[in-house]
């Protein structure tokens, strides 16, 4: 047996003492020996003693929900004001505001071009609005429609970038990385880079970047073209639950059947001069 395989037994074995499923103590233990073979490290490099981790993992299990906003219920996340955008005379939408709670959900429906992408980036802060105020929480997620993740990198060096970004350490960044992708029903294979995933996985590794400092805002341009029915409602699953945990979420949706679970909506309209 294999140092790694030791471990590996250990962990499964202390899981179980933990009062871990069997059946779940085995995914756990798979889960962290792929994600360290990803990592190309021994998983006590990586994790830790086994009975340490077994006892981190088996407490994560037992939350349903590990991630709690920081902000108090209903604080307000996102403030637009009259907000307007031009590029040279065309105007791409003009007088649009919202104001989007911790804890509330908000849809940008519209025709193509009538600037949802552009709406986003300005709540971001990488495009600046022409008219109109923006406010914003410091925490924010961004999940672009298109540019979101690296070709070359693989999901696990996705997380260890990203989460050196947000201060998190290199394990702590990997571990929590696929524990969300897992909640999009997706493992990632270790060694694989992003440019040989299908394009629907990867938007779920665009949507885990997006949250995997657990902020109070996050925000979504069409995060799920590709994803197949499961994944789509694993989603939005994972949508109510962001927003349960008292996220505030604004999503770009072309989707009707979406508006039904959201609290806001704002409605773009193709300006005239286009
Ligand atoms: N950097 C830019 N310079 C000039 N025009 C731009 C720029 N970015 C966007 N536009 C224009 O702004 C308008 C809105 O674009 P945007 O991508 O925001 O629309 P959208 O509603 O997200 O479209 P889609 O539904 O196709 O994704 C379009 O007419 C686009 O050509």
């Amino acid at each position: 047996m294999t140092p790694a395989e030791e471990w590996s037994r250990r962990l499964d074995r202390s899981l179980i003492e933990l009062g871990v499923e069997p059946a779940e103590a085995r995914r756990l233990t798979e889960d962290s020996h792929e994600e360290a073979r990803g990592a190309g490290a021994d998983p006590s490099e990586l994790y830790g003693p086994a009975a340490a981790y077994a006892v981190r993992l088996a407490q994560a299990v037992r939350t349903p929900q590990p991630r709690l906003s920081t902000m108090p219920a209903g604080e307000v996340v996102l403030r637009l004001s009259g907000v307007s955008k031009r590029y040279g005379r065309h105007t791409v939408f003009d007088n649009v505001s919202l104001t989007l709670r911790a804890g509330e959900v908000a849809a940008v429906v519209g025709a193509n071009g009538c600037g949802k992408s552009t709406l986003l980036k300005i709540c971001c802060g990488t495009t600046a609005p022409s008219g109109g105020v923006v406010e914003r929480t410091a925490r924010i997620g961004y999940a672009p429609q298109q540019g979101g993740v690296s070709g070359f990198l693989t999901p696990a060096e996705h997380f260890r970038l990203f989460g050196a970004v947000h201060g998190m350490g290199r394990r702590k960044a990997v571990s929590t990385g696929n524990q969300l992708c897992r909640r999009l029903g997706w493992r990632p294979r270790s060694g694989l880079s992003a440019a040989r995933l299908s394009g629907g996985t990867q938007q779920k590794l665009n949507v885990v970047l997006s949250e995997l400092n657990s902020p109070d805002l996050i925000l979504l341009d069409e995060p799920y073209q590709g994803f197949d029915q499961d994944s789509y409602l694993d989603f939005w699953d994972q949508v109510l639950k962001w927003r349960d945990a008292g996220a505030g979420v604004l999503v770009v949706t072309h989707l009707l059947q979406d508006l039904e679970r959201v609290d806001h909506l704002v409605e773009l309209h193709r300006s005239e001069d286009q």
